[in-house]
Parts: C-alpha cells; structure tokens; sequence
C-alpha cells in the first residue's frame, strides 16, 4: 500500500501539476494565495489546481480553489467545515412589504431548535450524528442567512423556469455541517497530519463515508436554518438550489477515478448557483456555461477575502461605529451583535463580487440570471464585549 503523503515533507523541486488562476488583470489575487495553490499542485497524485476569482490564502491551503488528484485524496484541502455550501428558497412574500427591523428581533438561529431532529433528519433521508444540538444553527464566522430582494433580472426564461418571480423575497442560507466537519477533520489529523490518504486506503474509505455524511448532514442544516428563518417571519419557502462548496467527490471521467477536491468552490456541473458578494454587495444567481475539466468543474463560491479578519477589524473600528453597520448602503438590516465579527464581516473587508462574476463570464464559465440584493441579514445573536 502506498504511504500517506504530507505536505510538510514536500521539497519545492517536486514535480508540479498544472496551475491555472481563472482571473483577469483587473481582478487583486493575493501573491501567498497563488503560492498556496503552487505548493498544493505538488502534493503526489495531484493532477491539476485551479484558483477560481475568489481566492484567497487559508490555513495552509487556499480558499476559492479547486483541485483534481489520482490515486491519492486529501481532507485537509476540504477544511473542517466539510459540506458547507449555498441554499436559495423562495418566498412567499412581497418584498416590498418586507419588514427587516421587525423581523430581526423576532428571529434565533443559534439556540438549539425544539423540534425534533431526529424526525427532521429522518426527512431527509439523513442519519443522526451525535451533532444534532446544533442542527438548524448557522454558526457563526462568514455564515449567514440573508433575505434578498430581486434587483434585476437578466435571463428571464431561465429565472421563470426556476420558479422565481421578481416582486417577492428570497432566502439565501450559508451554513455547514457545525462540528461534525471538524470532528471529522481532527480525526483524520490526529492520524495523518496534514498528510493525504492512498485512495485504496482503509482511512480513505472511513474519511470518505464520514464526509458523505457531513455533506448530506449539512445540506439538512441549511434547510432547518431556512425553516427557522422562515418561521420567524411567518412565511413559507421553497428550495430553489443547493450546493456544496467544500467537499471532495469521485469523478471517472477519464477511465482511472481522480479526486474533485472543493474548497470555497461552488460546483459548475449541479446546475444554477449563487455567487454571494457581501452582506452590503448583491450576489448573482448564475447560470453555468462552459462546464470544463480546465475549471475543475468549479465556480466562484463567493467574492473572496481582500482583507485579514485582523486587518479588518482595525480598519472598520477607526472609520465606523459598530451601530453604523448594522445598515448596508443598499438600507438592509443586518442582525449581528458581536462586534468584532461585525468589523470582521464589513463589505468592504471582501473583493469587489461584480469583478469576480465578470471574470467568470469572460472565461466563458457562466452567465448572468439575476442580481439580488440584501434586505435582512443574520450573522449572530451571541453578544460580545
Ligand atoms: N450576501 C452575503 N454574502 C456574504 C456574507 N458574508 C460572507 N459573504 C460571502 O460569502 C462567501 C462565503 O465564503 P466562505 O469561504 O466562508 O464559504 C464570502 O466569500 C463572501 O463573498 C453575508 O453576510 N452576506
Ligand atoms: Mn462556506
């Protein structure tokens, strides 16, 4: 059997698989994030590494990335937060009568939920994990559950077909699988580090059974967030996508199986997806185009970090009173009262998202359905200070 690979043992003259960055000249690519993508393209078995417009340097490995391997899979490219991903419901309500302040004090999606879980999973064709205290939860950091607005549309078939219709509300939810992902994660460290796993490998069967269900687990997550949100504002939803931005899955299109490694990648081959800017930028709903091997069957799953949590934090606090960001430019409301992650989180801590979606349609990989933009934000109710 062949031994695990570690990223930590690799001499920088180990043959590299090809790396591509899907970005124009006019979009900011932090230098450390392309050497992120470098070093990870040297990891054995690696086949291919793409940076999509969104990366950004992470632990060790970039975010916005995604990356093609044979022979050997490697959990840490996926992260802890292991099924992460998009959901969009829509709405039955008109967003004109939206009425953000009122409805964000009517609203908690970090306590646990009071319903049954079980049953909820159950529902879902999914098994309990031991984490179910957290099911329906947000958690924290750049998760979010969003009510948006349509503020254009410009491919009316495809938006109709979906079931979308203009004057009512949206509900997008960003959420993963809590802590069952990282239970998973710190698992596989505990064993291997940052070392990757031989495919035939009785660990990459485990880890691989175990993020199945991480992924499924957090797909329900994300439909309890938006049951809850939608309860708290009386209203009703249905699921018009969902898609996971962290995970890796088996492909076989060239005979031998490789390993589609996602992080912080939205997926070109499941079909329309959202592509989120910031609580005070519009996200685009699109439609992929030019489903490809060289994109590693990947999207944008967001705009991406410009700036460190830090850096952020610094920057705000000088500039902005906490109370001033609880309103975006575009008047929406945003329920957040920590208040280090409400500098944390400030729009202007995220790249530009109409340059990230731009380079996506000029590299021929999407193309634009509608703009949506924010009316209620819920990041957290944990209070600090
Ligand atoms: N519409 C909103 N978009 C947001 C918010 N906070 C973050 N974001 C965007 O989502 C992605 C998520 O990235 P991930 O790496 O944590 O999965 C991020 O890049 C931003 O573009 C928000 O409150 N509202
Ligand atoms: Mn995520």
């Amino acid at each position: 059997m062949r031994t695990d690979a570690s990223t930590e043992t690799l001499p920088s003259s180990a043959p590299r698989a090809p790396v591509r960055v899907i970005a124009s000249s006019q979009s900011w690519v932090e230098g450390e994030a392309v050497r992120q993508l470098e070093a990870m393209a040297r990891l054995p078995g690696m086949k291919l590494a793409v940076g999509l417009p969104d990366l950004h340097p992470g632990k060790g490995a970039p975010v916005g990335a995604a990356f093609t391997s044979e022979g050997f899979l490697y959990p840490y490219l996926v992260g802890s937060d292991i099924g992460c991903g998009m959901g969009l419901w829509n709405v039955d309500l008109l967003a004109r009568k939206a009425r953000p302040e009122r409805w964000a004090g009517k609203l908690d999606l970090e306590g646990p939920w009071t319903g049954d879980t079980e049953g909820f999973l159950q529902e879902h064709g999914v098994k309990s994990s031991g984490y179910e205290a957290a099911l329906g939860t947000v958690g924290g950091g750049n998760h979010f559950a969003e009510l948006q607005r349509v503020d254009a549309v410009h491919d009316s078939k495809v938006f109709s077909a979906l079931g979308l219709e203009a004057d009512r509300l949206l509900l997008l939810v960003h959420s993963g699988s809590r802590g069952l992902g990282e239970a998973i994660l710190r698992a596989h460290v505990d064993r291997h580090a940052a070392g990757g796993l031989a495919d035939d490998s009785p660990d990459a069967r485990t880890y691989l059974t175990r993020h199945d269900h991480a992924v499924e687990w957090g797909r329900a997550n994300r439909a309890l967030v938006a049951r809850r949100m939608l309860d708290g504002i009386g209203a009703m939803g249905q699921r018009v996508l969902d898609v996971c931005h962290n995970s890796v899955t088996p492909r076989r299109d060239t005979g031998r199986t490789q390993w589609l490694h996602r992080k912080g990648a939205a997926p070109s081959d499941e079909g329309p997806v959202v592509i989120p800017g910031s609580r005070g930028a519009l996200s685009y709903l699109v439609i992929p185009t030019g489903e490809s091997h060289t994109s590693a069957h990947s999207l944008a799953h967001g705009a991406g970090r410009k700036w460190t949590r830090t850096a952020a934090r610094e920057r705000m606090r000088e500039r902005f009173t906490a109370e001033s960001l609880t309103r975006t430019s575009f008047k929406s409301h945003v329920v957040c009262e920590n208040k280090d992650l409400l500098f944390e989180e400030a729009p202007p801590a995220y790249k530009p998202i109409d340059r990230v979606v731009t380079d996506l349609v000029e590299a021929g990989l999407v193309r634009v359905v509608a703009t949506l933009a924010p009316v209620l934000t819920y990041k957290t109710r944990a209070r600090s200070e």
